[in-house]
């Protein structure tokens, strides 16, 4: 049994790391990720999972392992930023306030699919001219779901958190790995 992980996110392969696997393949995969009309974020980050764990090649008994990471301020959906300046207006859009980030997880294997949300709470302060100045010019926000990510400089700006820190980075560890025992991945007995 082989486990692909399908995702061209690096933060991704890392958390991986964090709990000691590293996969057999990395296959990213392309997949529309447009919203549909009226659509919420926390289903649409679930169908986007388990899209990506359906448009991963893999051979029947292989694990397929994609999430989906979105940003949601109240029904709206933030992905990401396809430019500096709709990244500026996302963290002006996210200052001052409480959002949420939806991190679905999907494991497949042949037709069968295993899946799990992970929903934090995030408080972003309001930030000054100078603060997001500097961010949009780090280019940290570029690929990450509501222009900014935990982990870097943005770390700076977040007070509070409520939920899980790695499924707001990308991969909640303790949903996955229960799914990955679910699917019988001999998490704890291959060492
Ligand atoms: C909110 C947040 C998001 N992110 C990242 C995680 C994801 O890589 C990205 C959201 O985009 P995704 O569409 O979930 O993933 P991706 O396009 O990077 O990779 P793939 O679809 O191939 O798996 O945002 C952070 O790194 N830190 C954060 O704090």
């Amino acid at each position: 049994m082989r486990l692909i992980l399908g995702s061209a996110s690096p933060r991704r392969k890392e958390l991986l790391a964090q709990i000691g696997i590293t996969p057999d393949a990395i296959l990213p995969p392309d997949i529309d990720e447009d919203p549909r009309k009226g659509e919420l974020p926390r289903p649409y980050a679930a169908r986007l999972a388990r899209e990506k764990a359906l448009a991963v090649p893999a051979d029947p008994e292989d694990l397929v392992l994609c999430a989906d990471t979105t940003v949601a301020l109240g029904r709206r959906i933030l992905g990401k930023p396809a430019d500096a300046g709709e990244a500026a207006a996302f963290l002006t859009l996210l200052g001052g306030r409480r959002h949420e980030v939806i991190t679905a997880v999907a494991l497949r294997r042949g037709d069968r699919i295993w899946a799990r949300e992970s929903v934090s709470v995030v408080k972003m302060k309001r930030l000054s001219d100078d603060e997001l100045n500097a961010y949009l010019q780090s280019g940290e926000w570029q690929g990450k779901a509501g222009a900014y990510g935990i982990q870097g400089l943005a770390g700076a700006f977040l007070p509070w958190i409520q939920g899980s820190y790695s499924g707001i980075m990308g991969l909640p560890l303790a949903e996955t790995s229960t799914l990955l025992q679910a699917a019988g991945w001999p998490l704890w007995r291959s060492a």
